[in-house]
């Protein structure tokens, strides 16, 4: 279970979100719906330890963590892939992907064997340079990195975007493989209300750093995409 009680994040004196309150029970998914700039990618990032600072309280499965740093984080089971991939493009594909492995202490540096299953072509280019790879098979290559990291909760920024149409499938049963089969915890930012309302229990909305609506997935209704997704 993650939980977060009256979470406040800031980036210096710019104070981005006001108290958010929610939990997510393990294995369900989660989607983080809202306009450009009302601060989806900086709830994950808060989740992260990657702002300036917050208040409140952050746990997951009771272990408290909104004071702990960032490897902390990623060493109790929060597992990353951020907007844009962030892949290090010198780095192999190998490379890339056993840099996970630094968050995991239960494990020696091999990779994960779902990521044969899940990612045939990366295991076919593993000395390639993660820089040559197209948006789709580095969006691939940061999960991979993510799932190295044996993650409980998986978070997601965007994983679609900029993605071409004939692959975001693809990384779509990706995603709910990852869940089903791993029964991993997801939190989806996603401006694809498609895939939002395929892939989740339960979605929230936010609106200028504040929480105004949470529901189950089938309570994601066209009415509220358009009060409070469209510009
Ligand atoms: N590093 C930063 N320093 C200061 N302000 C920031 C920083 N990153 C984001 N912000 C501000 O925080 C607010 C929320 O940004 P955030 O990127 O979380 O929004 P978002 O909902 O993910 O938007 P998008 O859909 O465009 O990615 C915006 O006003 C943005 O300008």
């Amino acid at each position: 279970m993650l939980t977060l009680q009256s979470v406040n994040s800031f980036y210096g004196g710019s104070h981005i979100l006001h108290d958010i309150d929610f939990s997510l029970e393990t294995g369900k998914i989660l989607s983080v719906l809202g306009r450009n700039g009302v601060g989806k990618s900086t709830l994950l990032k808060t989740l992260m330890g990657l702002t300036s600072s917050m208040t409140g309280k952050l746990t997951l499965n009771e272990i408290e963590l909104g004071d702990q740093t960032t490897f902390y984080r990623a060493r109790s089971g929060m597992g990353y892939v951020p907007q844009g991939r962030e892949i290090i493009p010198d780095f192999s594909v190998k490379e890339n992907i056993l840099m996970g492995r630094f968050a995991d202490q239960s494990s020696k540096a091999e990779i994960p064997d779902i990521v044969p299953e899940l990612f045939p072509y990366l295991m076919d280019n593993l000395d390639r340079a993660g820089g040559l790879l197209s948006g789709g098979q580095q969006q691939q290559l940061a999960i991979a990195r993510a799932i190295a990291t044996n993650p409980q909760v998986l978070l997601l920024d965007e994983p679609t975007e900029g993605i071409q149409p004939n692959i975001v499938e693809q990384i779509e049963d990706c995603i709910l493989r990852l869940n089903k089969e791993l029964n991993l915890t997801i939190i989806l930012v996603e401006q694809n209300i498609r895939f939002a309302k395929r892939a989740s229990d339960e979605f929230l909305i936010l609106d200028n750093g504040r929480l105004v609506h949470q529901g189950n997935g089938n309570e994601l209704t066209d009415e509220l995409a358009n009060q409070y997704l469209t510009i």
